[in-house]
């Protein structure tokens, strides 16, 4: 039986200040379980990133609750919401965030080097990953030495190595071409199907909708729709 990695309960947020003042979530739920690649899609405006941010506990929302696991996310201290987050989840950005001095290895072992794990395991499992992502031969070259379908399988492999539970992708094949895009979903949805990990891809691009076990539509701040295994559409609210 799968497990739920993630879950979020009637969160409400509010961004902006005076008449500026937008209510960017209306009250989501949502629950990721392990083993499943979900995408998130919406015009724009609809409230993809925030809840985004939310859900990786870079944002703390105005209403309602997240946990990671059995782990609350509220009422945590900085510190100790900044250790869930390293713990527990990883980001894939649209742009990489690589850091244009390391390299790819190094890239890749920064994010156990900031958990404290010894450097020859880091080393060690910065290479397996790396390997997996079909990179290995290209451990030691720097981000503008790489392609950009190629930086975003690091940022993948980055995202990856500490086998975090919850993998968050913001428009991970945005600046990528058809058969790169193709490439970092397929990987993805590799990554999906361990039973203990979940994925979950804000997306506007149609093409990856075959990779999806589920499609979770907002607009206006709110759960529209979901659908699942191209299923037909199951009205949510
Ligand atoms: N800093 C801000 N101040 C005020 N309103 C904001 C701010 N950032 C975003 N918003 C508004 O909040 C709402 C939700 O924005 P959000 O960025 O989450 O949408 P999105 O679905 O990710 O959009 P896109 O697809 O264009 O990235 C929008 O109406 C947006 O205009």
């Amino acid at each position: 039986m799968s497990t739920t990695v993630l879950e979020a309960t009637d969160l409400v947020h509010h961004l902006g200040q005076g008449a500026g003042r937008v209510q960017a979530l209306k009250g989501v739920s949502l629950s990721l379980k392990g083993g499943e690649l979900a995408l998130l899609m919406g015009p724009s405006g609809s409230g993809k990133t925030t809840l985004l941010s939310i859900l990786g506990c870079l944002m703390t929302p105005d209403g309602g609750a997240v946990r990671l696991g059995d782990q609350p996310v509220a009422g945590l201290d900085p510190e100790a919401l900044a250790k869930l987050r390293r713990e527990r989840i990883g980001f894939i950005f649209q742009s990489y965030h690589l850091f244009p001095t390391l390299n790819a290895e190094d890239n890749v072992r920064l994010a156990l080097d900031v958990r404290g794990e010894r450097a020859r395991a880091a080393k060690k499992a910065a290479r397996e990953v790396l390997d997996r992502v079909g990179l290995g031969h290209k451990k030691r070259s720097f981000p503008r030495e790489l392609s950009g379908g190629e930086q975003q399988r690091v940022a993948i492999a980055r995202a990856i190595v500490g086998n975090t539970r919850v993998i968050l992708a913001d428009e991970p094949t945005g600046a990528l071409d058809t058969a790169n895009g193709q490439a970092v979903m397929t990987l993805l949805a590799d990554i999906a199907k361990d039973p203990s990990r979940a994925v979950l891809v804000v997306t506007h691009d149609p093409r990856i909708l075959p990779f999806a076990n589920r499609v979770i539509h907002i607009e206006d701040g709110r759960i529209v729709s979901e659908e699942a295994g191209g299923d037909s559409m199951k009205k949510v609210s």
